[in-house]
């Protein structure tokens, strides 16, 4: 690697317990927007602790996960996400280049979202990333744990956005129409070992932003995430169990006029062996218009991006790390 990194865990991601958000006392709520405040206009990535979500749960999405890139190839290629109107599926490596002029990335996934079927009228409106979900046949725990822990972190999603909410001094159900029948994106990945003789710029995952509000990621204990700073240098954010690492996505750069940062981050895996990770993108409901927010522009200052809708700013990104 030949820039220069270091460990982030203790020198610049913050950890912040969230567990405050959930009591009764607003002024408890207050304290994690204000640790929240910080995180967001400095970092952009945060370490999330005392969320609530059962580690039995989270040690059944790891599980599962691996069993499914397990499989033999033939059975991830029946469910490629070629065969889904709504990219939900299997992907194979090298199937999305993140970063623009770099190889493509060194991962396989798998996508699932909230169940639709195919007659909702979203679904029959053509309505982008809305519709069914396709399912291994011979994993019978597969759907229900990773339905469970969707629905799970669809909450804590939402909780997060409260205390964001909460952290830009406005009302804490500001973002209650962007959390309303949330497009929801649960990806499962594997990143196979980085082989020492590989393409240059060759990564799992090529540097990127996030697209929609809030990602809040499983990391196993490989290592390889790496967070962009803002001086340019490149820190580790190291595992931490039981820990999520919660990044902001492009909405709410553009709704903060990157007063919070939406942080550029990648992964390369030279860790030696099978790396996995869970991201959870909360990306919000299609229909939310994300425009400047009033109180984030000084007088005289203009807002840095036009209002875009989440689907289309969504549909924009997919076509052009896709490459379609
Ligand atoms: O695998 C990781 O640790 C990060 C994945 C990621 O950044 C993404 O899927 O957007
Ligand atoms: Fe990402």
């Amino acid at each position: 690697m030949t820039e220069q990194s270091r460990a982030a865990a203790w020198q610049g991601l913050p950890v912040i317990s969230v567990a405050g958000l959930s009591a009764p006392s607003r002024a408890a709520r207050g304290q994690v927007g204000a640790a929240l405040h910080a995180a967001c206009r400095d970092m952009g990535f945060f370490y999330c602790v005392d969320h609530g979500i059962p580690a039995d749960l989270i040690a059944a999405v790891f599980a599962q996960s691996r069993a499914f890139f397990a499989l033999p190839e033939a059975e991830k290629e029946a469910l490629n996400k070629n065969r889904s109107t709504c990219n939900r599926g299997y992907e194979p490596l090298r199937d999305q280049t993140l970063e623009p002029g770099a190889p493509p990335d060194l991962k396989e996934g798998f996508y699932i979202g909230p169940e639709k079927p195919a007659d909702d009228p979203a679904v029959r409106a053509g309505r982008f990333n809305q519709g069914p979900n396709q399912w291994p046949r011979d994993m019978p725990e597969f759907h229900r744990v990773m339905m469970e822990y969707s629905a799970a972190m669809t909450e804590l999603g939402e909780r997060l956005m409260r205390g964001i909410a909460l952290s830009l001094g406005l009302d804490e159900n500001y973002f209650a129409t962007f959390c309303h029948d949330p497009l929801t994106t649960l990806r499962l990945l594997h990143y196979p070992p980085q082989p020492a003789q590989s393409p240059p710029g060759q990564k799992g995952a090529g540097a990127h932003t996030d697209f929609g509000g809030l990602t809040l990621l499983l990391q196993d204990d490989s290592g390889g995430l790496q967070v962009r700073a803002p001086d340019g240098t490149w820190l580790d954010a190291m595992p931490i169990p039981g820990s999520f690492v919660v990044n902001l996505g492009d909405m709410i750069s553009r709704w903060t006029n990157n007063r919070y940062r939406s942080t550029l981050h990648r992964v390369i895996n030279t860790s030696g062996h099978e790396r996995y990770s869970v991201p959870f993108f909360h990306t919000g409901n299609p229909d939310q218009v994300v425009a400047c927010l009033p109180g984030c522009l000084e007088p005289g200052e203009s807002p840095l991006w036009p209002p875009v809708t989440v689907e289309d700013h969504l549909r924009t990104m997919y076509d052009r790390t896709y490459g379609r």
